[in-house]
């Protein structure tokens, strides 16, 4: 069928056409790719087809790779967000731009039923780009690097695909604070070490001799879009039976009917409206796309910039940008906010929020050269640290997501409050403060015993920040199995009892506990008298030891505080 199309168009005088293949770079501003493709369509006046395709298998199609057998590894809220993402972009090329949706994914094999290892087939992704090429007389790409495994591989096909035809494919490096050729390492990604900070030491170092090593944003001229091809010139490329899968732009319309219809099919229409549903709760309202994106940088940055070292931590209220959402979709770029944390803060201003906010944003860029370093194995069980032995003897539980003990983990039911109350954020919200992650992470794998994988897949299907390499990243560092190795352990009660000290956050999102004394509030099953459990009606998680998710050892304040019987509730049952 191709090789009929592409031959009946052959000779005809059309316009030849550069393509620009938007993914996690779902903006305008400091775009490399698009900035160099309107630069080319300029000088050899061409125009540019702009396109976005939906991942289809992300949401329809059984998680392949899952030990949790979560039925998706995209959930409603976090697809929500990155359709509003697309939505905006659509908007702000005012519509000159092609929707597509195909699953990305095919014929999964599973290599290995032990280490549920799998090997995928992207074969839909090649032989679209084969009919994208044709279609529209291509004759260069323009792309933005990604650096996982998934991303690489759907990239090896559309290269691929783009020698055969001999399309010109160009690679842009937009998505990280540090661009791959201002890295002070010779050999990508083989020299990127295993330690945060050694790589954080060299880039400073690098920064410190030449400030100008966070390259300047790309800024587009207003008539660049006077070079895009229209939605009446796309469609009429489409109009005779394409496998291109063209979403119309009527469908696109509306969010949630849209989602619902093409992405959530299999899923009630009950359960779908529960789970996209906003919950007043929310740290933020999040809403996707450049345009709330550069908005929310503002007004962070203007009022809260300067309190960032020390309310990081906290978990109520503004104490960190929250750009994460936006950061993972490319909804803005780490460079804009760089430079503008820059424009805030003075020269002198060394160890201010300034410089902490910029380490983190280091570690995002880190933990992507890490996952392609690592390649597949950065998703193995001892990823890092192969030859390591573990600490914990982890159970990857047969029912999976399904397990009782799982579930009461994701459901925010352990019977420690300050992990209970995390996980219910993240379930209504989408969100979660990354004190909180470490601690829920740390609880998951270290107090319960299981594989940090299946806490990895949870947050992948229901974290609307979800980012691959941050995510595996950050996991495998509190598993022990990650970069900057050394035995790590959060204890849930004492860094509740640290970092809600009067149990606000607890109440927030447990609204059963909320007659619970601050004294209490972090552990109310053994530090209630038994006549105040009762009077409180809580849920059994929270009035017995039996019904804990597991034990926990008591902080070392508390040991002591219940060594001299100066609690009254242990005074009571002497
Ligand atoms: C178990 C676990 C899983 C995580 N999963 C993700 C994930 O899927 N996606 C994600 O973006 N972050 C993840 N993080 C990192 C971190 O928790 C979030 O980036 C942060 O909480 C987002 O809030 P913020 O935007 O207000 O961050 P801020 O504190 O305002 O930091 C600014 C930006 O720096 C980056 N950043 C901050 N901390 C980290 C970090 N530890 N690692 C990498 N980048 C960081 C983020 O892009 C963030 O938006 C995870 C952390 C843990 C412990």
């Amino acid at each position: 069928m191709l090789q009929s199309l592409s031959s009946a168009k052959a000779g005809s005088h059309r316009t030849k056409v550069i393509g620009l293949w938007f993914r996690n770079d779902l903006r305008i501003h400091d775009n490399e790719a698009l900035f160099k493709a309107v630069e080319l369509a300029k000088s050899e006046q061409k125009k540019i087809l702009c396109l976005y395709v939906f991942d289809q298998s992300l949401t329809t199609q059984k998680a392949p790779y899952t030990l949790s057998q979560l039925e998706e590894s995209c959930g409603p809220r976090r697809c929500k967000f990155l359709v509003e993402s697309v939505q905006n972009l659509f908007a702000n090329l005012q519509g000159k731009m092609m929707l597509s949706i195909l699953p990305f994914q095919t014929n999964v094999h599973l290599d290995d039923e032990k280490s549920r290892t799998h090997t995928y087939s992207y074969e839909n992704v090649r032989h679209f780009t084969t009919e994208l090429v044709q279609r529209f007389n291509m004759t260069d790409l323009f792309m933005n690097r990604e650096f996982c495994t998934f991303e690489k591989e759907v990239e090896k096909e559309i290269e691929n695909a783009c020698k055969d035809l001999k399309v010109k494919l160009n690679w842009t490096w937009s998505n990280c604070l540090v661009h791959g050729q201002d890295l002070p390492y010779e050999h990508l990604p083989q020299d990127i070490p295993k330690t945060f900070s050694a790589f954080r030491k060299k880039i400073e170092k690098k920064i410190e001799e030449n400030k100008d090593v966070i390259r300047k944003v790309f800024g587009m001229e207003d008539g660049f879009r006077d070079f895009l091809l229209s939605s009446e010139e796309i469609e009429t490329n489409l109009k005779d039976n394409s496998h291109l899968n063209l979403i119309h732009r009527d469908e696109f319309h509306n969010v949630d009917s849209f989602m619902k219809a093409r992405l959530f099919p299999q899923m009630s229409q009950q359960q779908f409206l529960s789970e996209i549903k906003q919950d007043e709760r929310s740290v933020l309202k999040f809403e996707g796309g450049e345009d709330s994106a550069l908005d929310r940088c503002k007004s962070y940055l203007d009022k809260h910039l300067k309190n960032y070292s020390s309310t990081r931590n906290d978990n109520l209220g503004d104490y960190s940008t929250k750009l994460s959402p936006w950061l993972a979709l490319g909804c803005i770029s780490a460079r804009y906010i760089y430079h503008e944390i820059k424009k805030k803060t003075s020269k002198n201003d060394e160890k201010t929020s300034g410089s902490v906010l910029i380490n983190e944003l280091l570690w995002r860029d880190y933990f992507k050269m890490l996952a392609w370093k690592m390649g597949r194995s950065f998703f193995f069980k001892k990823a890092l640290q192969p030859s390591k032995q573990l600490e914990y003897e982890w159970k990857i539980p047969k029912d999976g997501y399904k397990n009782v003990k799982f579930q009461a983990w994701c459901q925010g039911n352990t019977g420690y409050p300050f992990v209970d109350a995390c996980m219910k954020e993240l379930l209504h919200t989408g969100f979660m403060n990354n004190r909180g992650r470490m601690v829920v992470a740390s609880f998951l794998v270290k107090d319960m015993k299981i594989d940090w994988r299946l806490g990895a897949e949870y947050f992948e299907r229901n974290l609307i920040d979800f980012d691959p390499a941050s995510n595996v990243g950050n996991w495998c560092w509190v598993a022990g199995v990650g970069c900057d190795f050394r035995p790590r352990y959060f204890n849930p009660i004492k860094q509740g009892m640290d970092h809600d000290k009067e149990g606000k956050y607890v109440k927030q999102w447990i609204p059963e506990l909320s007659e619970v004394s601050q004294d209490s509030i972090h552990l109310p099953y053994l530090l209630l008298r038994e006549n105040e459990k009762r009077l409180l009606k809580l849920p059994n998680h929270y009035s017995s030891k039996d019904n804990l998710a597991c034990s926990v050892e008591l902080p070392s304040a508390l040991k002591r505080k219940f060594e001299k019987g100066e609690n009254s509730a242990n005074k009571k049952r002497k």
